[in-house]
């Protein structure tokens, strides 16, 4: 079976190496020339556990290519997935002219039965304006031939995103016909042989089950950052709290972790998009308007604290970043809590000394050197009067406190995501502050 993957981003790199590793023959698609030269060349364009060995093995096995060129592949494929991004437009809404530019490519070219398969996250109603928008190309050509659209959401996270592909808690697949439910089918014939259940749907309610599995997922991690703030206000601890909720099988041990908020390329637009599709439907979407207000606060959560041990006087403090992505094992930034927090530690006066371990490059790229790089966690905390941890890195986990106390010229650590213990950090005689607990 031969298939195109437009957009070689986090999800589209990883849907075309997976499946290829299936035994599919696939071309990854993307308008950015800089970024296929690299895959030509063998180079990762994103961080991503377990991907390089994977792209390599399929390259070299011939079943994996990349080109800049949709319109030479049209021809030898049945079905193309659409992967491109649908960043959040001013009002909220998903912009969707990447989408609607794949669908107007591949209705001026087309000459054969496709299946247009929208993987991007898309309001419902998407795929009604991908078909229009291939109607009104082949119109324009004075030809009629048959095609077909379909929603097959993404559900991998960063980080996890290969082994969230190739051993998914579910596959959801939206379709109005019989031709491209068996060419899915087909496709991911492989995936229901290892036992994944593939839950196929209309295509509207396809559409929506990202919108919804998204949203739930935030509102899981907003419900327990408010329960935190609570727990802090009146002397609980949201760790005990969370392990003693977690354990009811109703409700589950994951997604439950307090901490200074989500970030990503995924929860805050998804749920800023749903919001709004709910307002264009003349519907207030309550619940998700409180859980983006509660993430809104919580990622400056980090800097209250701080500005509040140091008695409003940051001028001049030196205060020490671990983690700078929006979760550990990626090097992705966007909408990371860390961006807010050296936005207001800057504001405030202080110096910003920084580390992570993959993410410092794209840091440079975003802010340029506003705040100090280092080149180990160690050498960040180099006469720090505080030090956030706001990623949790595996290698933060267990740092030499005796080390960090000889180097620092403060004793503040807060720890934005309570990975660490209070009793061996107050025994060094740190001041340490977490989420949720006073
Ligand atoms: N990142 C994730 O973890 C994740 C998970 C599930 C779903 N999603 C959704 O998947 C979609 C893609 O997300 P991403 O993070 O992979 O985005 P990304 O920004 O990493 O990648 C998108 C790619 O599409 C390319 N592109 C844009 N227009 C193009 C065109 N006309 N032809 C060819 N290529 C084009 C861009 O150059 C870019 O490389 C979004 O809708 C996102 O919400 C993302
Ligand atoms: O208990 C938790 C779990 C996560 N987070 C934060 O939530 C954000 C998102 O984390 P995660 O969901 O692990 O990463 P993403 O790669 O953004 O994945 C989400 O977004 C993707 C894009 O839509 C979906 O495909 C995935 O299913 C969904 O988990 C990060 O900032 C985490 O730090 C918490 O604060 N507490």
């Amino acid at each position: 079976m031969n298939i195109a993957i437009v957009g070689t981003g986090y999800v589209g790199l990883v849907t075309g190496t997976c499946f290829s590793e299936m035994g599919v023959d696939v071309t990854c698609v993307d308008i950015n020339e800089a970024k296929i030269k690299a895959l030509q060349a063998g180079v990762m364009p994103i961080y991503e556990p377990g991907l390089e060995s994977l792209v390599q093995k399929n390259v070299q096995a011939g079943r994996l290519h990349f080109t800049t060129d949709l319109v030479s592949c049209l021809d030898k494929v049945s079905v193309v997935f659409s992967a491109v991004g649908t960043p959040p437009d001013e009002d909220g809404s998903a912009d969707l002219k990447y989408v609607l530019e794949v669908a107007r490519t591949v209705g001026r070219h087309m000459n054969r039965y496709i299946v247009l398969v929208t993987k991007s996250t898309v309001p419902v109603g998407t795929a009604g304006k991908v078909k229009a928008a291939i109607c009104e190309e082949l119109d324009k050509r004075g030809v009629q031939i048959p095609f077909d659209v379909a929603s097959n959401p993404e559900f991998l996270k960063e980080g996890a995103a290969v082994k969230d592909f190739l051993a998914p808690d579910r596959v959801v697949v939206g379709v109005e016909s019989e031709e491209a439910r068996k060419l899915l089918e087909r496709l991911y014939r492989p995936f229901l042989l290892n036992g994944y259940p593939i839950i196929f749907m209309d295509i509207r309610s396809a559409e929506m089950t990202k919108y919804a599995a998204n949203a739930m997922l935030a509102t899981r991690i907003s419900f327990m950052n408010d329960i935190a703030n609570l727990c802090e206000i009146v002397g609980a601890d949201v760790e005990s709290v969370r392990k003693g909720m977690g354990s009811d099988s109703r409700i589950g041990n994951r997604f439950l972790y307090a901490g200074c908020g989500y970030g990503g390329s995924c929860f805050p637009k998804d749920v800023k998009a749903l919001i709004h599709t709910g307002k264009e439907n003349g519907y207030n979407m309550r619940v998700i308007e409180a859980v983006e207000e509660v993430n809104e606060n919580q990622k400056s959560i980090v800097f209250d604290k701080i500005n509040k041990l140091f008695g409003g006087e940051l001028k001049g403090k030196i205060i020490t970043l671990w983690g700078l992505s929006f979760k550990p094992e990626t090097d992705d930034m966007r909408e990371a809590p860390a961006l807010v927090i050296i936005d207001k530690l800057l504001k405030a006066g202080a110096i910003v000394k920084v580390y992570d371990p993959v993410a410092m490059d794209e840091c440079k790229r975003r802010i340029g050197s506003v705040v100090e790089y280092c080149k180990d966690m160690y050498e960040a905390v180099i006469d720090a009067d505080a030090l956030l941890l706001i990623t949790e890195w595996k290698q933060f986990r267990l740092p030499s406190w005796k080390c960090i106390k000889r180097l620092m010229r403060g004793n503040v650590i807060v720890d934005g995501r309570n990975i660490y213990d209070a009793k061996e950090l107050e025994e060094e005689y740190f001041v340490y502050s977490r989420i949720g607990k006073k």
